[in-house]
């Protein structure tokens, strides 16, 4: 028997979930199918157990800077990891729930198994059920990368990071983006020596003066970063890891590999080829302005589209696009300029619009650039002399602000309202006409001229 609706979801990620529930509140018959858990990446192997990792490491380095204030700590105490990941899971555990609990009271069916397609319309489930409609998204994100090379079995991946129950000794980040950096620091604050070994840049989707900054620090505190190093191959056994390089050269021994080396789309097994859904050779399947794939009725979202992989794109673009099917409003589309996003390194890394070379390459003379750095008031009283930095990219006589980063404490809570601005047309002027709050780290963002 064929079960029918009005939209299927293969996926119950953050873009899944948000176009199911938004196309049922506009009374679509809607069900979504995942065999993995409610949540998809961010709640269970990203976003949610990576920050309250990094809130971990922020406890522990803020026990070093607590004892630099005069607390009498003889060493920061070390973290009970079996009992942080219970809290860690029951907190999770209850978004589950709740997602669960908003399902139900929205009618939508969630279907326990993958699916793929027969045709465009019709799914099979991988039990032998069939499902029907006339609007179907893939919203079946991605999974780390596996590199086909000798002993990469001996190595963990993103996901593997989150069951361990003690830090490694001795680490080998393989990678240069976002999930590398992160672990990077926030295992090395939890006690790992930690090697990076870099094939290309670091985070290149931020900007590389700032990126710079964060580089000499996270080397300040320990953290070995081997650039222009391609890992070829893994010897020896788990525990005691050798990494061979391009040039034949080894590094290690580690007690743990985590490989970082970028992420896949789930869009192989879903039967794609039959129906005429384009991917591109990496295997990211191919939308339009409107998220619709060439295959009327097929849409696509999140990271299987590979287009800024982030939580709140994945959100925003399944609220557009349930707008969009079901409310309506056929111009409705999420627009993927101005994006913000905070890379949780030790200190984090922010940014929203263009970076300072972003925007030469499209506004050329009519950029100006001001930068500001400062030892933030906590660090200053405790002897430190990190600093931490801003940067403002203005454009035009007006002097549009269309970039703006920062790197420090602070930052990751900081940039949303400038997201916010930054959309609305924000101007230097404006920032240099408002009133501070003093004293802060944020107020320093107004003094830059
Ligand atoms: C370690 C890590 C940290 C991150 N940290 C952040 C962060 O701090 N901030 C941020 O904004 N972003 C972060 N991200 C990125 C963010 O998690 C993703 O962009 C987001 O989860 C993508 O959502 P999605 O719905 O597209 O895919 P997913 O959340 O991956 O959901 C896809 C779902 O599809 C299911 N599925 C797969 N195949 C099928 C099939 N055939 N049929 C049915 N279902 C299927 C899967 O089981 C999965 O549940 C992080 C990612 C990682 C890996
Ligand atoms: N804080 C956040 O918002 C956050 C955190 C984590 C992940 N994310 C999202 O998830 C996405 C995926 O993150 P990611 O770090 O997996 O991917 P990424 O694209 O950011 O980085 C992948 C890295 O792997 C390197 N690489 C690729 N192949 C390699 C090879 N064969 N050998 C050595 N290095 C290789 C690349 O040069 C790059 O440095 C990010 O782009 C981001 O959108 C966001």
């Amino acid at each position: 028997m064929t079960r029918r609706f009005d939209l299927i979801v293969l996926g119950a990620g953050s873009a899944g979930l948000t176009v199911a529930q938004r196309a049922a509140r506009h009374g679509a018959r809607v069900a979504v199918c995942d065999p993995g858990a409610l949540g998809g990446t961010c709640v269970n192997r990203g976003c949610v157990p990576k920050k309250a990792l990094w809130f971990a490491a922020q406890w522990a380095q803020s026990q070093a800077l607590a004892r630099d204030y005069g607390f009498a700590l003889a060493r920061p105490a070390a973290l009970d990891w079996k009992r942080f990941r219970r809290q860690r899971d029951d907190y999770i555990a209850g978004i589950r729930a709740r997602y669960d609990r908003r399902l139900q009271e929205a009618g939508v069916a969630l279907i326990g198994e993958a699916a793929r397609f027969l045709a465009p319309d019709l799914l099979e489930l991988a039990g032998g059920g069939r499902l029907a409609a006339p609007q179907v998204v893939i919203a079946t994100g991605a999974r780390p990368r596996r590199l086909e090379l000798p002993g990469f079995g001996l190595g963990m991946v993103s996901d593997d990071v989150f069951a361990l129950e003690r830090a490694p000794a001795r680490l080998a980040v393989v990678g240069g983006g976002y999930v590398a950096m992160e672990f990077a620091c926030l295992l090395h604050a939890l006690g790992c020596g930690v090697d990076l070994l870099v094939r290309g840049e670091l985070l290149g989707n931020f900007d590389a003066e700032l990126v710079q900054h964060l580089a000499g620090r996270m080397l300040a505190r320990g953290i070995r970063i081997v650039m222009q190093t391609e890992v070829r191959a893994a010897h020896g056994s788990a525990g005691a890891v050798r990494l061979e390089d391009q040039t034949g050269a080894m590094h290690g021994p580690y007690d743990a590999v985590l490989w970082t080396v970028g992420r896949v789309p789930n869009s192989d097994g879903l039967g794609l080829d039959g129906i005429g859904v384009a991917t591109d050779a990496g295997g990211h399947v191919q939308v339009d302005r409107y998220q619709a794939t060439g295959v009327p009725g097929i849409a696509a979202l999140g990271d299987v589209t590979g287009r800024r992989a982030l939580t709140p794109v994945a959100v925003a673009a399944g609220y557009a696009l349930a707008e969009r099917l079901f409310g309506g409003k056929p111009q409705s589309r999420f627009d993927y300029e101005a994006i913000p996003s905070v890379a949780f390194t030790d200190p984090p890394l922010g940014g929203v619009g263009l970076t300072e070379a972003q925007a030469r390459g499209r506004h050329g003379e009519a950029v100006r650039v001001y930068t500001r750095s400062f030892v933030p008031l906590q660090l200053a009283v405790a002897g430190r002399e990190e600093r931490s930095w801003t940067k403002l990219v203005c454009a035009g006589g007006d002097e549009r602000v269309v970039g703006l980063h920062a790197l420090g404490p602070g930052v990751d809570e900081l940039l949303q309202g400038y997201a916010v601005a930054l959309r609305q047309g924000l101007r230097r002027r404006d920032l240099n006409a408002a009133v501070a709050i003093h004293p802060t780290a944020a107020e320093e963002l107004l003094l830059l001229h």
